[in-house]
């Protein structure tokens, strides 16, 4: 999403290999838990501008390893917001709705956090230390991203539907989780945007539709022509999962359309997107 936005070049890192190498920017590994290690990398590529998208962002994982998740996600979002402070980079660090406890849907900027599980707990430590480290920085706050990428680190919802159901089984979805699906292409386009328009504080970014996982599901199915009657609808306590999730979450996107003039795709446009660029991955 980066290519050909603005006349930055771009430079990629992660912990394991790079599952982008078909784009040829320069990569290096680092693990952001390494403040050394990190700090080299800043001396060598003197960033304008910092992304991190690097978290345990699995909340089973995160439950099950909480030490981890809590170096991961706070101490690594702290040794990049320290460093991006250092180097004079503008900081735009990636957080989600599990950051709050799903008694309301549609929050806004001002609702205040109060996570139910583990990795909404270390989420919502990993913004206050971007707020306490960081000198000039953004937080972009999304829900339930959708999307298609060959090397995925992990799938996502309707990915995940998809395979079940082309594969004739069933797939239990709760109908009681209430979001606000995001598309990748959405989310990248806008935090470009902020990134190198140097846009600060904190942003809601996701979709225009409000839905329950159940209801997503179903639109999924449709647009990629499966049967929907695999797909069974539950309650989050049958789901049974290792961290509870909140319920209504969702954001109010009103602030992201005024100040930055985001317009997110329609869930059917975003879903028709997803097939296409599947469709045209299987024929390649
Ligand atoms: N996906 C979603 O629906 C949502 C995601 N978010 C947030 O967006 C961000 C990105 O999430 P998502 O892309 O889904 O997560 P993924 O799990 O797909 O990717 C996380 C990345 O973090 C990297 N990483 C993990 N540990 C380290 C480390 N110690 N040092 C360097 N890199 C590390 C991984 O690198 P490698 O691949 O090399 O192992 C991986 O590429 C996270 O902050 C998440 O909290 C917020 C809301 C919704
Ligand atoms: C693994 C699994 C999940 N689900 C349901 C649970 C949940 O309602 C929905 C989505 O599950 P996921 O594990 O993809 O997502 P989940 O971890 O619930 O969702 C979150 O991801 C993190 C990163 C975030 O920050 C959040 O914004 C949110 O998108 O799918 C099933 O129905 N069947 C399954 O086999």
């Amino acid at each position: 999403m980066l290519h050909g936005k603005g006349e930055k070049d771009v430079f990629l890192c992660s912990s394991s290999e790079n599952r982008l190498n078909h784009l040829a920017y320069p990569f290096s590994n680092v693990d952001i838990t390494k403040r050394e290690e990190l700090r080299r990398l800043f001396l060598k590529v003197r960033p304008d501008i910092v992304f991190n998208t690097a978290a345990i962002a699995s909340p089973d994982v995160c439950v099950m390893n909480k030490e981890l998740a809590l170096l991961v996600n706070v101490d690594g979002a702290r040794n990049i917001a320290e460093l991006s402070t250092l180097y004079g980079a503008h900081l735009v660090h990636f957080s989600t709705d599990f950051v709050f406890n799903g008694c309301k849907p549609y929050l806004t900027e001002e609702d205040a956090p109060d996570p139910v599980n583990y990795y909404g707990f270390t989420k919502w430590e990993s913004e206050k230390v971007v707020n306490a480290y960081a000198d000039s920085y953004a937080i972009v706050r999304t829900v339930s991203v959708y999307g298609f990428l060959a090397t995925l680190t992990r799938s996502n919802f309707i990915l995940r539907v998809k395979a079940a159901l082309e594969a004739g089984k069933e797939y239990r979805v709760p109908n009681d989780q209430f979001r606000t699906p995001t598309l990748v292409e959405d989310l990248a386009n806008i935090s470009i945007k902020i990134g190198i328009e140097g846009h600060s504080g904190l942003f809601h970014i996701a979709g225009q539709e409000g839905l329950t996982n159940y209801e997503f599901a179903i639109q999924a199915a449709s647009v990629f022509c499966l049967d929907p009657q695999l797909i069974i609808p539950v309650s989050s306590f049958e789901m049974d999962e290792k961290a509870v999730r909140p319920l209504n979450t969702g954001f109010d996107i009103s602030k992201a359309r005024t100040i930055l003039g985001y317009s997110p795709t329609t869930l059917l446009d975003g879903l028709m997107l997803v097939k296409s660029q599947i469709d045209k991955h299987i024929i390649c």
